[in-house]
């Protein structure tokens, strides 16, 4: 008998901490890491490098069937490199253009199914932790464990700001909170796999909460539901 590996799914909007919990949460397991929304970013990303217009859903649904993309975890999973087409994108998927294009692109019912394979790919042992939109509910509705996390857009807002302040880089917050708003809306309001909790989801709010703190919170769900072997 197969026994299917442990997944724990953590969905929610954009800043409210999903990315850096999810890998946290991994490296403290020893388990893979699926970073959904890197999908979709690559997929911007790709289209606009190959000429490909972002409403082109046939054209878009070639491209991500056939992403040349490779996830390289190093030995201490201590970060994630992206390599598309031979080429370390870590950092030039990560801008708000990207997020934007992405967000515009996972609108599109066949880029998502095109999508979903390379997604349940991730599933190997011993287990993974899965972040994105819609983990919950639609790409591992089976998972034992599912969280929605959020945070307050402001603060949502204020962390982006931070983030890039950190890393050199010039950023306007009213400006962040009106892009960060546009895409929570798109992601939310879409018609396929939109952006909301699992009925089954247990919903974090981490506006006052530290990473550390959020992170705690759901390794004691992973200890109660003894998920962690
Ligand atoms: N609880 C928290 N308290 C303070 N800062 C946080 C918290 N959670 C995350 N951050 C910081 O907020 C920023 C955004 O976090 P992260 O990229 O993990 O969000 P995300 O939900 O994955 O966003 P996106 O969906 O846009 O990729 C990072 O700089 C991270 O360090
Ligand atoms: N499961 C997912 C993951 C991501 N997306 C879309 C919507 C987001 O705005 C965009 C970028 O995601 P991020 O890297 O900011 O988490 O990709 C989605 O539709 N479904």
């Amino acid at each position: 008998m197969t026994v299917r590996p442990v997944v724990i799914t953590i969905d929610g909007p954009s800043g409210s901490g999903k990315g850096t919990v999810a890998g946290l949460l991994a490296r403290k397991l020893g388990w893979n890491l699926l970073d959904s929304g890197a999908l979709y970013r690559l997929l911007a990303f790709a289209a606009r490098n190959h000429g490909v217009d972002l409403t082109n859903e046939e054209a878009l649904k070639v491209l991500a069937a056939h992403l040349d993309v490779q996830f390289v975890t190093s030995t201490e999973q201590r970060s994630q490199q992206i390599i598309l087409e031979g080429e370390d994108v870590t950092d030039a998927i990560r801008n708000e253009q990207v997020g934007a294009g992405a967000s515009q692109v996972a609108s599109l019912p066949a880029v998502r199914e095109s999508l979903l394979l390379r997604q349940h790919a991730f599933l190997e042992p011993p287990g993974l932790v899965a972040d994105g939109r819609d983990m919950g509910t639609v790409v591992f509705p089976d998972a034992p464990l599912k969280v929605f996390l959020t945070a307050r857009p402001e603060e949502r807002a204020r962390r982006r700001y931070q983030q890039l302040k950190d890393s050199g880089v010039d950023a306007n917050l009213s400006s962040l909170l009106g892009e960060i708003s546009k895409r929570d809306e798109r992601d939310s309001q879409r018609a396929v796999a939109p952006l909301k909790a699992a009925p089954d989801a247990i919903q974090l709010d981490s506006t006052e909460l530290s990473i550390e703190q959020v992170v705690e919170h759901i390794m004691s769900e992973i200890a109660a539901r003894d998920l962690a072997g």
